[in-house]
């Protein structure tokens, strides 16, 4: 273990100066005072040790590891890592990218090393924990020279009584900024300290409020855990709320709120000193305890399910629930997103991106602000740019009168869905990344900016990278648009595809006229593989419902042709890779061709009988007008 020579030019005066008035100044300070006593390349304590050093903070890691395993495969992919610190700043648990971790372990960040600021000089561990506020240490805002390689953000977890307890950190780089990173770790170290609230002493009361009923269940809520009526635990958000500090430990709840006494289980609205009208609930303790000093002991770790509880109480009942393999990734998307990441979905069309999209909207923090959809690849080329951002009166010819805010100021404080994005024209994609970059919109003909603020995601079915390798599609926006992503399986990839198939054949109409599907026709549906997804799926049942007598049996001769024809196929061999890019294949020139034949002059109609979305079948039609086919039905043009 080496001590730290003194400072070299590599820290200079002027970089203080750069520093200016902030945590990062003051804890250079600090440094600067302790210079020679800073290791430089301390060892890792034995495995023994640091075991029992977890051991002795079990409660706090077993409670961390929801958000510990969220954080690492959030962050994974931007090769960060994240880090738990006990309160003295040694590293007890990491995860994340492993690429990272082993350039991490060259400057000792890693499991069984200190942090702390008086051994390891300005870093994001060892300042928060010092200042017990969240802060980013950025490349050559660490103090030391050989840890300027990193980029760090750390926020303290805070016991029931305001202690540090730990510290959560997301590390990388510090060649990458990630502007969310600071966010996230703020965002899941509340939600550690509020579990630790949740599993302290079953026996106190607990009074949950927050301004809107609709956070009560959030991160964002505010808790007070009551021995009688007097607080001995609170979260930072109750603090706020009641616009106090720690110095309302052991005072009397009746000094901070008026009628609690009237709440329960139940939100109901209620007042604080000021008079703020908050909302409520009271869960109350088991029995009175006469003191809080009992150690942190969980009754039971389990994650709690708000999404599930959130989604009966926030969707509209007409939205699909979404397979179980894709929960985990709802749970993530709605994490990222919440930290002002943008999710960008993919995968191939009908697979459920939109409906993927509808629930994350419900289960965010935006939930009760609008979802607006923008189809950019149904969009004409010639109105993407007014129907996104807007135009002033008399903007153009045929503008309207009063002019138009554009899509993007309607989705203020709520969700943005680019739907189709791969196929937004690359003149555009320049002035999306500015308005998206900027949270500005500057409408056609006006030379204001107004600022918009919204939660993004994004849709494709193309490989958006093999767009931007071919230059199709803009690097910066494709980055722009993916902190984080989604892949949404296909269909066919769907665990229990029999019973899947039942209870939708049922649920369309089967169970109401009496009918059912036999063995091989079942076979048969489960086998194909279901290029259009659960779009084509729902129209082949539905057609087999409504197009077949009541109380029959639908066998396989009676599937339609597309199914029939491809049962070969499939038995022969294994299912060709998804290839988003081409959605309608494995669709027969002739199928496409007979759906627009029996829709005349109906092209949203003939998609749907063919289970692809009304842009994918616009641009079959686009690629195969040079030879017309052979039904003589021109495409119309597009709208
Ligand atoms: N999990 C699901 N369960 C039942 N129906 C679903 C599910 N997911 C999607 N659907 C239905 O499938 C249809 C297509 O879904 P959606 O529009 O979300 O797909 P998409 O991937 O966005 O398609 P595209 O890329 O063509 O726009 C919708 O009618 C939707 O209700």
């Amino acid at each position: 273990m080496n001590s730290l020579k003194p400072l070299t030019s590599a820290t200079p005066q002027d970089t203080l100066q750069r520093l200016g008035e902030t945590r990062i100044r003051r804890s250079w300070e600090r440094c600067q005072a302790i210079g020679t006593v800073l290791q430089i390349d301390p060892d890792p304590m034995s495995a023994a040790d640091l075991q029992t050093r977890r051991e002795q903070h079990a409660n706090v890691l077993q409670l961390a590891q929801p958000e510990i395993e969220t954080l690492a495969s959030l962050v994974a992919s931007a090769q960060s890592v994240v880090l738990l610190a006990d309160a003295s700043g040694v590293i007890l648990q990491e995860a994340g990218s492993t690429e990272f971790l082993r350039k991490a372990e060259k400057v000792a960040l890693q499991p069984g090393v200190s942090w702390a600021e008086s051994l390891r000089g300005t870093n994001a561990i060892g300042t928060a924990l010092f200042d017990a506020a969240p802060v980013r240490v950025h490349g050559s805002e660490h103090f030391m020279e050989c840890n300027r390689i990193l980029s760090c953000h750390a926020a303290p977890i805070l016991s029931p009584r305001g202690e540090v307890i730990g510290v959560l950190d997301i590390s990388s780089e510090a060649t990458t900024l990630h502007a969310y990173a600071m966010g996230l770790a703020k965002i899941c170290a509340s939600q550690i300290g509020n579990r630790v609230l949740d599993h302290t002493d079953t026996r106190l009361h607990r009074v949950v409020f927050q301004r809107h009923a609709s956070l009560l269940d959030s991160v964002e809520r505010a808790i007070l855990l009551l021995e009688e009526d007097r607080i001995v635990g609170a979260n930072d958000t109750a603090l706020r709320l009641l616009d106090s500090d720690w110095s309302l430990l052991d005072t009397s709840v009746h000094d901070w709120l008026d009628n609690w006494k009237q709440l329960d289980e139940t939100p109901r609205t209620l007042h604080t000193r000021g008079g703020t009208m908050l909302y409520g609930t009271l869960r109350p303790g088991r029995a009175p305890r006469n003191a809080y000093s009992v150690p942190l002991v969980p009754s039971k770790v389990t994650v709690p399910d708000r999404q599930a509880t959130r989604h009966n109480t926030v969707l509209k009942p007409a939205l699909p629930p979404l397979a179980d393999d894709l929960k985990s990734d709802m749970q993530k998307a709605v994490t990222a997103v919440n930290a002002g990441m943008a999710v960008l979905l993919q995968g191939e069309t009908g697979a459920g991106k939109e409906i993927f999209a509808r629930h994350l909207h419900g289960h965010s923090q935006w939930h009760q602000g609008p979802f607006v959809a923008i189809n950019c690849g149904a969009l004409p080329e010639s109105l993407i740019e007014s129907e996104l951002f807007g135009y002033e009166a008399g903007a153009f010819t045929g503008a309207r009168r009063e002019g138009s805010r554009g899509r993007l100021r309607e989705a203020h404080n709520g969700v943005l869905f680019l739907d189709e994005i791969g196929d937004m024209p690359l003149l555009l994609q320049t002035r999306l990344l500015r308005a998206l970059q900027e949270r500005e919109v500057q409408p056609l003909g006006s030379d204001k900016r107004i600022p918009v603020e919204f939660g993004l995601i994004s849709a494709t079915n193309h490989d958006l990278m093999a767009m931007v390798e071919n230059g199709s599609f803009r690097a910066d926006l494709y980055y722009r648009l993916q902190d984080f992503d989604v892949h949404l399986p296909p269909l066919r990839e769907r665990p229990g595809m029999d019973k899947y198939l039942c209870q939708e054949f049922q649920r369309l109409g089967g169970a109401e006229r009496a009918m059912i599907l036999t063995d091989t026709a079942l076979q048969e549906l489960a086998g194909y593989h279901w290029p259009g997804n659960y779009r084509q799926l729902h129209s082949v049942l539905r057609r087999l419902v409504h197009l077949h007598a009541a109380g029959s049996a639908i066998k396989a001769a009676d599937l339609p042709p597309e199914i029939r024809t491809h049962v070969g196929t499939v038995a022969a061999g294994p299912i060709p890779p998804a290839c988003p890019a081409t959605t309608l294949r494995g669709i027969s020139d002739q199928t496409i061709e007979r759906a627009i034949a029996e829709s005349p002059n109906n092209i949203s109609h003939a998609a749907r009988s063919l289970g692809v979305h009304r842009s994918t079948l616009y641009r079959y039609l686009r690629r195969q007008a040079a030879t017309p086919l052979s039904s003589g039905i021109a495409p119309k043009p597009v709208p």
